[in-house]
């Protein structure tokens, strides 16, 4: 069946090379980095990998949402109004910062922790909400499987499965794995920018199947128009996995500075004051700092 008519072109490949973050940690940062800084409503995807006692320590958000998803080991994030959780391997914790949160993301275990933190930006209206989390377990998260082809629905849909994640930008996270041989064709809506980031094996995505073959931690920016993706596994032994990512830009201006991102100057200013006088929002962070690792 042709799922996909006119399946989107892949229009820029880039390798997302470790750097440092937070204390200690390193990140493969793809968007985000100068070449690739804003790719609307996305600003930042991590490819994270973090041992104790490194971490992400105490830190603020306002503005925009992070979407974190363990690959190995686990994470314990705790916030200053005293949220706290483990998100343990194939676990979502989708945070809304909204107005603002003040946390602490740590090792919850000895060896390496690795996963994906994605940030979506919000919309100017909803970028002073209440902060609201959306945590899921492994086993909670919708999964589909066909024709050699498994999918985890982080948000959206595929494959008839759904996720239950309120997508506040409307958003499509999607973690497949194909065997060798699958041949997946997605659909995603037209107006959507959306992208695909390899995690294992190689693959060919786009509209030919004699695309180079493109292998982990790069990332693939899809260009607009066409109906979907379509991607093969033509390998003769190796699962290839890989994320589709896709958003619905939100076409304002962005000021970010640092884990504060708004629509302009002045709001970044407040914004600052703000979380150095503990107030709209910051409240909390007047006397709270995380436990750590104790
Ligand atoms: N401002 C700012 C500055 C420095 C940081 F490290 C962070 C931060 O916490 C993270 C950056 N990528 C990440 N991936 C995974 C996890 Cl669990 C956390 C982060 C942050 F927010
Ligand atoms: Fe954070």
């Amino acid at each position: 069946s042709c799922v996909v008519k006119e399946p989107r072109l892949v229009v820029r490949k880039f390798l997302a090379r470790p750097q440092h973050e937070g204390l200690g940690a390193t990140v493969r940062r793809s968007i985000g980095r100068f070449e690739l800084r804003y790719f609307d409503p996305f600003l930042v995807l991590d490819e994270f990998s973090v041992t104790a006692p490194a971490g992400f320590p105490d830190h603020p958000h306002r503005g925009f949402e992070t979407v974190t998803y363990m690959l190995q080991g686990a994470v314990t994030h705790e916030d200053f109004e005293g949220h706290k959780g483990t998100i343990k391997a194939g676990d979502l914790q989708w945070m809304t910062a909204g107005r603002g949160i003040v946390h602490s993301e740590m090792p919850a275990e000895q060896g390496t922790q690795k996963g994906l933190q994605l940030w979506i930006n919000l919309s100017s209206k909803q970028k002073m909400i209440e902060p609201r989390y959306q945590e899921m377990s492994s086993k909670d998260i919708a999964e589909a499987s066909k024709d050699g082809i498994k999918v985890r629905v982080i948000a959206g849909e595929a494959l008839g499965a759904k996720s239950p994640v309120y997508t506040r930008t409307p958003t499509m996270y999607l973690d497949f794995t194909l065997k060798p041989g699958a041949h997946l064709q997605q659909p995603i809506p037209k107006s959507w920018n959306s992208f695909v980031y390899v995690l294992e094996g190689e693959g060919t995505f786009g509209g030919k199947k004699s695309s180079p073959l493109v292998s982990a931690h790069h990332l693939l920016l899809l260009g607009s128009g066409g109906d979907g993706l379509e991607a093969w596994n033509k390998s003769g032994s190796k699962p290839l996995r890989f994320i589709l990512v896709g958003g619905e830009p939100l076409g304002e201006p962005l000021v970010q500075f640092g884990p504060f991102v708004m629509n302009t100057q002045e709001e970044i200013d407040q914004t600052v004051e703000d979380f150095e006088n503990c107030v709209n929002g910051f409240e909390k962070a007047k006397h709270w700092r995380s436990e750590g690792c104790n």
